[in-house]
């Protein structure tokens, strides 16, 4: 390392100072905790980000959010050359810098610069983003002076979702083939393809209905604001929670309404009427309505990677290509879909751990790899040979239909964000597959029926004491869990459930699915329980639902 580069580094790192003794983890989707205690993690994480983009010789980004986490939280994540979420191998950096003591950060800095034989004369570049948390905009600046104590060149996009940021790295690296790399270029893409995609429809008059956006009060709210010009007058959308007064993700977005599956707060439903919500990067959604007797329907992300999944198929049957497509989901995914994917749909589908970049990794091996974690976090991989076909085919198509349908499913390629799961991109795709099949959201709820099920959370004093396999369907750790585990699920009917130490947050969590929804709600209390007592639970003893 050139002296002057470390002495600006020492220089500059006494002004984040990291307090002594505090320990993180760069975890399922980078560090996340009160936003008070990282202002020396986003120094570090810019000093990384620039190191990455020397090694890889490409335009790294740095996002500052902390997702559907409170708003007195925050975080930060890397984002890798092509979009994707930071390599595996380097979290082990990340967490190492993010801990090192004041005297220890030359070290640590040497270590991964010799590790990586980094040439520290290599150009770099680093792009930021942020949410609308009040802590972010410090935060990021935080990471900008990290990135300038190298000397790296940088640009800060200010406000953007977390797939907007994903977008525009994987742009800045292929010479603006995937896109212009602005947010402006970003809602040109999307719009472009959509409009052409709904213009296809028979049914563009015929469902009026507008769609309800519950905005978590968060970023998805401000860029859904922003790309509502584009898209007028083809769908018409009502926007709630957009953070003009409520708190970020308090009583509304995606995940409050998947875990809870309930409503938000804040938001007008009328029966029948779609709904979705984002979370609070705009990187996640679900869906939902009520029915006439104003019960609560949820349509998650593994009803959407169903929706998604039997549409793409239908197109490839009309082109009459032979790619293999994929599903993949975690362990949360509700049986229900499972077995309608396999069973009706014959698509192959395969469970990878929690954690979007395990999904995506697993995606990459089809042709067309869809990949949705039940929270409603996903997105469609296409790869180089299935988009080369599909694009080819829009011409030498051999009749009407299968040109038509090659048009589709270019639309459809040029709609989703490939880079990362992403609400606004997620939320058109699913718009489009509505309006051209003439569906209610009804009609797709009814596609199949989900098992009723409950996730839970257990605190204990350590929660790495438990260790799982079968991507996390199994634990083998701590002894004695798993067969008690196995003696409950087996007095309920229809039953599975499993445990895993949370990614993201210092707690167990617990899942259950039943027949009925009390014997889901007994199923996962009586796991909690096991848990509780098995792996040093803290506190109160978990209560019964009801
Ligand atoms: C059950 C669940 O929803 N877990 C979420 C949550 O991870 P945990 O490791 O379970 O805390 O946050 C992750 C990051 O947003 C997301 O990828 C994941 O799906
Ligand atoms: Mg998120």
């Amino acid at each position: 390392m050139r002296r002057m580069h470390l002495e600006a580094v020492l220089k500059s790192s006494v002004r984040h100072a990291k307090p002594a003794g505090l320990t993180l983890q760069y975890g399922t989707a980078g560090f996340r905790t009160k936003a008070e205690h990282l202002d020396h993690v986003m120094y570090r994480m810019g000093l990384l980000a620039v190191l990455r983009s020397k090694k890889t010789k490409s335009v790294i980004g740095v996002m500052v959010t902390a997702s559907h986490n409170p708003e007195e939280d925050n975080g930060v994540k890397l984002v890798d050359p092509m979009g994707e979420m930071l390599v595996q191998e380097w979290e082990v950096y990340a967490t190492n810098l993010a801990n090192a003591e004041e005297h220890e950060l030359q070290t640590a800095l040497t270590n991964i610069i010799k590790e990586e034989t980094i040439n520290m004369q290599d150009e770099s570049c680093v792009v930021i983003g942020r949410d609308t948390r009040p802590s972010s905009e410090n935060l990021s600046l935080a990471v900008i002076d990290g990135v300038t104590a190298f000397e790296s060149r940088y640009q800060d996009y200010g406000l953007v979702s977390t797939p907007q940021l994903h977008y525009i790295v994987c742009c800045r690296n292929t010479d603006g083939r995937y896109g212009e790399p602005t947010v402006e270029g970003y809602y040109q893409k999307l719009s472009k393809a959509f409009n052409d995609l709904v213009k296809q429809s028979p049914n563009s008059e015929a469902d009026k209905k507008s769609l309800s956006i519950d905005g978590a009060n968060g970023i998805g709210a401000l860029k859904i604001r922003e790309m509502e010009q584009h898209l007028q007058p083809l769908l018409s959308l009502l926007l709630f929670n957009d953070g003009s007064k409520g708190k970020l993700n308090h009583a509304c977005g995606a995940d409050y309404v998947k875990v809870l599956q309930k409503a938000p707060e804040g938001i007008d439903m009328k029966p029948g009427e779609r709904c979705c919500s984002f979370d609070g990067d705009a990187d996640r959604i679900v869906y939902y309505y009520k029915d006439n007797e104003h019960r609560f329907h949820l349509l998650d992300g593994d009803k959407i990677a169903t929706l998604i999944s039997t549409f793409i198929k239908e197109l490839l049957v009309k082109v009459d290509l032979t790619l293999n497509m994929g599903v993949v989901q975690t362990a949360y995914a509700n049986g229900s879909s499972t077995r309608y994917l396999e069973e009706i749909m014959k698509v192959p589908v395969y469970c990878a751990k929690t954690g979007v970049k395990h999904l995506h990794h697993k995606a990459q091996e089809f042709d067309i790899g869809v990949y949705f974690e039940a929270n409603g976090h996903g997105t469609v991989l296409f790869s180089k040979r299935a988009e080369e076909q599909i694009r080819q085919l829009v011409d030498t198509g051999t009749s009407e239909e299968s040109r038509k349908a090659a048009q589709m499913l270019k639309n459809v390629i040029d709609l989703i964000n490939q880079t990362v799961g992403d609400a606004i991109s997620d939320m058109l795709v699913i718009e489009a597959i509505l309006s051209l099949k003439g569906l209610s959201v009804e009609k797709w709820d009814e596609i199949y029926t989900d098992l009723p099920n409950r996730q839970l959370k257990v605190k204990v004093a350590d929660r790495r004491v438990i260790e799982t396999t079968n991507a996390e369907r199994r634990t083998i750790k701590p002894p004695g869990l798993q067969e008690n585990i196995d003696e409950i699920v087996k007095k309920y009917h229809m039953s599975r459930a499993f445990v895993r130490p949370s990614g993201t947050e210092d707690v167990v969590r617990v899942y259950a699915e039943a027949d009925t929804q009390e014997n889901a709600d007994a199923l996962a209390h009586e796991v909690c329980l096991a848990v509780f007592h098995r792996a040093g639970g803290v506190g109160d003893e978990p209560k019964p639902l009801r």
